[in-house]
């Protein structure tokens, strides 16, 4: 397991510490200029943005106590800057929400920002759903990763990158996909990710007949994380352009071949280790989609990036495949070569959103009872 790994801390000199310099307070900006909400909301919204640095955890009452008693029993009362990174992060996620009060009036701070990144996608949309009518389960798998770079939290937009996978278990996810009837999906991003996503879903129906489920955040987090309202909106969308891929996507949703499910553990600080019992099937296949799920097959700890992911995540009952492109700190399972050559190139190799992995997560296999393939 994890647990004898330090967290990641917010550090002034890491990528953590610009996230909160930079990051966080341009989202705010974008957040403010939407103008969603009223005066009040706006100026709670811009003392927010003025006192991160000196603001205190409180509890929230827009946070599911299940998920969220340890980190209050542990942060409460402390600097968010002095928690660690992605127990921040996350805070500051509720945080925001309950400012703009999210859970009466409904409205996610973040939609301007994600219809504009949806309207500048319509030809790349087109482009892509044309080319991948001569696609194999690999260029599925690859179009998925690269969904992976749209991720709006970002300074620099995913378009502008180049990405190189430096880890690629694809050809063992492929070889797998047989075995299964079902696979769970921990999705990331709306947008171009999201339609990734769902070109991948209708491949995986048409060719593997799987049963699909969608994991999806309950409220916004990381400014273009999925909820439910996204899905109708991006099929909205694609609709006027895209109808037969569309209605398909539909059906699927209302054969219940497609399954959706949006849950409060995916805003939590909760990493995979205390993932709610019946939340993913033991006999799915697992994708999880996206560095904020990477982070959380391992809690977000500082690891040397040759570790081996299999000796920290013997705790999954799943096998599970990450499709990700690398925006923060932690990355396991690559060579000590591989990782001081990287070190050479460039030193904010991890978190520059040019690297990418399809990395087999954890050592389980699929138990097929009464079936002659040796298992593990
Ligand atoms: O999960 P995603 O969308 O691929 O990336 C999430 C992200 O943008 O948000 C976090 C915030 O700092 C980082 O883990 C990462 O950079």
């Amino acid at each position: 397991m994890f647990d004898s790994y330090p967290k990641i801390p917010i550090n002034e000199e890491a990528f953590s510490g610009m996230t909160f310099r930079v990051r966080y307070p341009k989202i705010l900006t974008d957040v403010i200029q939407s103008e969603l909400f009223d005066q009040r909301i706006t100026q709670e919204l811009e003392n927010l943005k003025q006192s991160l640095n000196t603001q205190l955890v409180d509890r929230l009452s827009n946070t599911t106590a299940a998920y969220w008693h340890d980190f209050y029993v542990e942060y409460e009362g402390k600097k968010l800057i002095d928690l660690p990174f992605f127990d921040a992060e996350v805070y500051l996620f509720a945080l925001i929400n309950s400012i703009v009060q999210y859970d009466t009036l409904q409205i996610d701070p973040y939609s301007k920002i994600k219809s504009a990144d949806l309207s500048q996608s319509q030809l790349a949309f087109d482009r892509i759903l044309a080319s991948s009518k001569d696609w194999d389960t690999k260029d599925f798998i690859l179009n998925n990763l690269h969904g992976n770079k749209s991720d709006l939290s970002q300074l620099v937009h995913g378009d502008e990158v180049a990405i190189e996978v430096i880890l690629d278990d694809s050809q063992t996810l492929i070889g797998q996909l047989p075995r299964y009837t079902s696979t769970e999906i921990i999705l990331d991003n709306t947008g171009m990710e999201l339609f990734s996503d769902l070109l991948l879903v209708d491949h995986l129906i048409d060719k593997y007949d799987h049963q699909i489920t969608l994991h999806i955040k309950a409220a916004p987090l990381f400014v273009s994380d999925v909820i439910d309202e996204d899905i109708t909106k991006l099929l909205d969308f694609l609709s006027h352009h895209q109808e037969e891929f569309v209605q398909r996507i539909k059906t699927y949703i209302k054969q219940g071949k497609i399954t959706i499910v949006a849950h409060n553990f995916w805003n939590s600080p909760g990493h995979f280790d205390t993932i709610p019992k019946d939340l993913i099937s033991k006999e799915s296949l697992l994708l999880s989609k996206g560095d904020a799920n990477y982070r959380r097959f391992f809690g977000d700890r500082i690891l040397d990036s040759a570790t081996n992911a299999f000796e920290l995540t013997s705790y999954l009952k799943n096998e599970a495949f990450a499709i990700r492109t690398l925006k923060s700190d932690i990355q396991t399972s690559l060579s000590t070569e591989l990782v001081q050559s990287l070190n050479s190139r460039n030193k904010e190799w991890r978190n520059i959103g040019k690297f990418a992995v399809i990395q087999k997560v954890s050592a389980r296999i699929l138990k097929i009872p009464n079936s002659s393939q040796k298992e593990s």
